[in-house]
């Protein structure tokens, strides 16, 4: 359906393009790029209930499915606490999920959203 654009939405979408493409460059070995399979990761729709990755966040950006960063940065966190519950401390993918919420904490800070807000560059 065409949801009309508001103003904001469109900013609001640019802004969460660059978080996106920021974020997704981080993933260099492409582990949160797709939603994980079972068949990669056994038994992995029965721990994780609310799978989360980069390509479905980037279909909610374009369905303007965020209304602001806090739900964007949700989902960002949900898909990291995933790979931190599935996979154990000692893996690769463990420890990739880690260091990735840690460049969005910095990237999204808070302080950083307020002053958003309060339109203070
Ligand atoms: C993110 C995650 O938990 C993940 C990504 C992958 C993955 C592996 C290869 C290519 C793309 C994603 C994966 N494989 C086994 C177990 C867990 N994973």
């Amino acid at each position: 359906l065409t949801k009309f654009h508001t103003e904001d939405n469109t900013h609001l979408n640019a802004c969460l393009d660059h978080l996106l493409l920021t974020l997704s460059r981080k993933d260099k070995e492409g582990f949160f790029q797709y939603p994980v399979t079972d068949q990669f990761a056994p038994g992995y729709s029965q721990i994780i209930t609310r799978p989360m990755d980069f390509s479905t966040m980037k279909k909610k950006i374009i369905q303007d499915d965020y209304s602001n960063v806090i739900e964007f940065r949700s989902d960002f966190e949900l898909m990291c606490e995933n790979a931190m519950k599935y996979n154990r401390p000692d893996t690769i993918y463990w420890r990739a999920a880690k260091k990735l919420l840690a460049t969005g904490a910095k990237l999204m800070n808070k302080d950083k959203l307020l002053s958003f807000r309060r339109g203070v560059e």
